[in-house]
Parts: C-alpha cells; structure tokens; sequence
C-alpha cells in the first residue's frame, strides 16, 4: 500500500523521524553486538532491564484485547499476548539463565528508569489513544528489533564466529520474529492509510517518542544506568 509518494505509510511514519529512527537501529550497543565488543556487563543489564520490559510488554498486548473493537483484532491481540507470555517470557528466562541471571534474580530486580519511561510511555499511548496509538507506540519494538537484526546481517563488521550475541541476532533476524514484525507492519499499512495529515502528524509523534524512548534502553545498557 502506497501513497501518492510511492511510500508505504509505516515508511513515512520513520521518514517524519529519519534521525531518530537511524540512531536507534544503529545504536553504539546495537553496533558492539554486531562486532562482538559489547561488554557481557552491559548486555546481563540489558538482558535483566529486558525480563521487565516484557512483563510491560504482554500488559501492552492485554491492553490491545480490551482496545479492539471486533473479533478479528480481539484474536490479533491475545495470540501475540499468549506467545509473549507463553513463549517468549519462558525463552527469556533460559536465556538469562545461560547468562548467569537466576530466576531468584530477576524476580527481585529494581526497574531503571529507562524501562519505566519505555514501557509506561507505551502502556500511557495506548490507554489515552486508540488501537492504532498504541500499535504506533508498539511499532520500534515489533518492527525495530527486526529492522536492527537484517541492519547488523548486512554490515561488514559483523563477526560471525565466536560472537556471543550472535544469537540474539539470529532470533531477531529468524522467520518467527520477522513474520510477526511483517504482520505488523501490513496492519499498521492498512490503518494509517488515508489518515488525515492531523492524525498522521499525531501518530508520528508517538512513533518519534517511543523510538528515542528505545535508543534510551540501549543507553541504559551501555552505561549500566539503574
Ligand atoms: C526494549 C525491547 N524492545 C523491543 C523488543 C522486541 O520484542 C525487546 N525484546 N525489548
């Protein structure tokens, strides 16, 4: 679906904000992933701060099922739901583990800021607004780690071998995680399509906010921020 520019619509919603949107995707933690310099440090903070962001990200989903409006959206937001907490909560958890982080410690941890801001910022969209706010405020998680993990798959510094967070690439980068991000971004298509310039202009301050609101969370990983 185009416009009368040629471009999709989720495509201007990252030209309004192209800045934020590169120095997200292309972060300094995202970068040291790709060539294996990101301290273990950092990425244990990101991993844990991550644990909470997905409790809040599953809450984000429970508030899609009470935002939709027909069966069809009622379906959309509780399949994600139960795969967030179903599986990925669960991946989550064993992964940690292989890192070092007990269950016993994630259950304890203190939220940093960075997370709070993030996930409220999210849940606050979509209580305000719509379905669509809150799909908008939604998107650089669901749409950006799959844009970031294809971003790092191109880049001549990717160390292949003997990286350890090789892994997290390839699950962003697998067909599971890029399905779902495709999904979305068709449906975020098809609702932004013929917008009126106001609502466009609305969505795509969400959409700028929760982008830099992520660049933050890699911030928080490389300074270790609490
Ligand atoms: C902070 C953050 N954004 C996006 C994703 C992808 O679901 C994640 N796991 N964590």
């Amino acid at each position: 679906m185009t416009d009368a520019a040629g471009a999709a619509p989720f495509d201007r919603l990252i030209a309004a904000c192209a800045d934020d949107w590169r120095a997200y995707v292309e972060h300094p933690f995202v970068r040291a992933m790709g060539d294996g310099t990101l301290p273990e440090e950092a990425f244990r903070h990101y991993l844990k701060q991550d644990y909470l962001f997905l409790v809040h990200f599953a809450r984000a989903w429970g508030l899609a099922v009470y935002k939709s409006r027909d069966i069809l959206e009622l379906r959309q937001g509780l399949e994600i739901l139960k795969a967030i907490v179903d599986v990925e909560m669960g991946l989550h958890v064993s992964w940690c583990a292989e890192w070092g982080i007990s269950e016993t410690e994630l259950a304890q941890l203190q939220e940093s800021r960075a997370t709070m801001a993030y996930t409220r910022y999210v849940l606050d969209a979509g209580a305000s607004g719509d379905l669509t706010d809150l799909h908008v405020a939604l998107a650089p998680c669901v749409i950006g780690y799959g844009e970031i993990a294809a971003w790092l798959l191109r880049q001549p510094f990717l160390k292949r071998e003997g990286n350890p967070y090789m892994r997290w690439i390839g699950m962003y980068a697998g067909d599971d995680f890029m399905s779902a991000a495709a999904a979305e971004r068709e449906w975020l298509n098809a609702r932004l399509a013929g917008v009126t310039p106001e609502r466009f202009a609305q969505l795509a301050r969400i959409f700028r906010d929760a982008t830099r609101l992520e660049a933050d969370f890699w911030r928080m990983g490389l300074t270790l921020a609490d």
